[in-house]
């Protein structure tokens, strides 16, 4: 099956339960239902690395969980993302924009809260390693997130793009569903 990597998401920050920061040091921005619906069934549950912007600020490291979060539990799956940045504000309401680039592991439970930060401290410094690999280093300035955009491009199919609605990339790189429709960097 072709991957669907890198695969793009665009949405505004929503509230989560509010145990990122609290409970486990490391905050997390919640993307809304219906942009976590719009994930194709290839995109599976777990944590992802890749690159995420704010508004109009600089791209950042990011890394991502999607799924249940089976130590909490969770009724709704959800997708969040920890940039790796210290912002000064919450920027709940904000838009984000995230290149999903590659997959690190399936979500897991775990015995304590100290095992879960374990594990997720693991994730960003592997996530960090990869982003600076060459290979992920050109997607930090992807016209996806430098060039003019719709706000709403998760999920957009050949007939939104044969009816004009634009992605702001260009032709040579469209958006189908998520995924470059030329399948390169897959
Ligand atoms: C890199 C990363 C890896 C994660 N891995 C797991 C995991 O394996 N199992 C799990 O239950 N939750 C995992 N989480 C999710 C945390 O439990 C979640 O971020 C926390 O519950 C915060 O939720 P909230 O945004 O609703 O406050 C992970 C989060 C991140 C950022
Ligand atoms: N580096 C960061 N990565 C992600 N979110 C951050 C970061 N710094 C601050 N935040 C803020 O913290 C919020 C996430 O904190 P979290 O405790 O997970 O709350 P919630 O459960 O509401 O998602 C984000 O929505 C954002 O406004
Ligand atoms: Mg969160």
């Amino acid at each position: 099956m072709k991957s669907r990597l890198p695969y793009f998401a665009v949405g505004t920050v929503v509230k989560g339960f509010g145990r990122g920061s609290k409970e486990l040091g490391i905050p997390t921005a919640n993307f809304p239902e219906h942009v976590v619906e719009q994930l194709p069934a290839e995109i599976q549950t777990g944590i992802y690395y890749g690159w995420a912007k704010v508004d109009n600020g600089p791209t950042h490291k990011m890394v991502m969980s999607i799924g249940w979060n089976p130590y909490y539990k969770n009724e709704k799956k959800s997708m969040e993302t920890h940039i790796m940045h210290v912002f000064e504000d919450d920027f709940y309401g904000s838009e984000l924009k995230v290149i999903m680039l590659g997959y690190i592991r399936g979500e897991k439970n775990f015995n304590s809260l100290e095992e879960l930060i374990t594990a997720i401290k693991g994730d960003i410094a592997e996530s960090d390693k990869q982003l600076s690999l060459p290979e992920h280093q050109n997607f930090k300035s992807h016209p996806f997130f430098t060039g003019r955009s719709e706000p709403h491009c998760n999920g957009i199919t050949k007939e939104d793009i044969a009816n004009g609605i634009s992605n702001g990339l260009p032709d040579s790189k469209k958006l189908i569903n998520g995924s470059l429709e030329n399948g390169d960097n897959s």
